[in-house]
């Protein structure tokens, strides 16, 4: 069963066939997903993801249904063997198999907990539907991955460049008001990797990817001073919990890591968005014209598009 939750499940030729694939057909409408049905389950919100999936659908001729897990849909247990005496009426063991007669995909989105790095860096439960699910799964960002985001990411430097092989690219830590996901950095990094770029991270001290994410990173270099950003064909900006203080707020001494115009240099800029303006990146960056994001969000939709028909076997 082909599942999208990591793109480091897949070899270099396949992900290359998908953005090929999305190149040659954005914008294209067809009945390609006629008769099919994906559901989008959501434990947590989105802008981009819920709006890109449901339009790229609609243009395949497919239909979609959207559920808040919690809110109109019942909220869902994912571990193993407990007694469900508290707030969750039913278990992904059970939802999952009974969605996976309804619809030909099931994609979901739940972010970490940022409470528990062991139980986190398992990834329970987009794991939970990988195990229960008699149809494809595609992440939509789960604790650890965001598979659409890098491809779309990848997509938008192989059209800004032609390639991505060679290209010198950062991925930026920036400051935040409280503690964000690893999830788009990890998956970013472990694209970027599979696809050739020469990847550098840039963040302070503590501030490094899940060990299982960095085993799959040999040779990436990881440097405390943004002086290098400026020599980068691509800056990936980023805000990440600490591994060393997990889910603690990034400490006010780092506010100084916000991106400047003047750190990034020449680099193009993106960023997976939302962003917060003025803490994580100023404005001048945001309405420079080296600022690439909104044709990432946009390729979002061209490439998930090629991706659902990857998962059901059609190209
Ligand atoms: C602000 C926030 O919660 N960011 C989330 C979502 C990013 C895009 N889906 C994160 O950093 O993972
Ligand atoms: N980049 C991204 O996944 O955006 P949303 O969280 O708005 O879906």
């Amino acid at each position: 069963m082909r599942h999208f939750i990591d793109t480091s499940e897949y070899d270099r030729a396949t992900l290359e066939h998908i953005l090929t694939h999305a190149l040659a057909h954005r914008g294209v409408r067809s009945q390609a997903l006629a008769r099919r049905a994906v559901a989008l389950i959501f434990f947590d919100s989105s802008l981009r993801t819920r709006t890109s999936f449901a339009v790229g659908i609609a243009q395949l001729g497919g239909t979609c249904v959207t559920l808040e897990v919690g809110r109109g849909a019942w909220n869902l247990e994912y571990l193993e063997g407990v007694v469900m005496d508290g707030d969750k009426p039913e278990h992904v063991a059970d939802a999952a198999r009974v969605l996976s007669r309804y619809f030909d995909v099931l994609a979901i989105r739940c972010f970490p907990s940022l409470k528990r790095a062991d139980e986190d860096h398992a990834d329970p439960v987009i794991e939970a539907f990988r195990r229960y699910a008699t149809v494809p799964v595609i992440n939509l960002e789960s604790a650890l991955y965001h598979p659409c985001q890098a491809m779309a990411d990848m997509l938008t430097i192989r059209e800004r460049f032609g390639r991505t092989d060679g290209l010198r690219v950062a991925l930026a830590w920036t400051p935040h008001v409280k503690a964000l996901p690893t999830a788009v950095p990890n998956s970013f990094a472990l694209a970027a990797t599979q696809l050739g770029c020469r990847l550098t991270i840039v963040a302070p001290p503590g501030f490094l990817l899940p060990d299982k994410v960095m085993a799959r990173l040999p040779g990436v270099d990881v440097i405390h001073d943004q002086a290098v950003l400026a020599d980068q064909d691509v800056v990936y900006a980023k805000s990440w919990t600490s591994l060393e203080d997990y889910g603690a707020s990034p400490p006010a001494c780092y506010r100084d890591w916000i991106l400047t115009p003047e750190k990034l240099g020449r680099a193009r800029f993106l960023h997976c968005l939302p962003v917060r303006r003025n803490v994580e990146v100023t404005d001048a960056v945001l309405e420079s014209i080296q600022n690439d994001a909104y044709d990432e969000a946009e390729h979002r939709l061209h490439v998930q598009k090629s991706i659902l028909l990857h998962c059901l076997n059609i190209i």
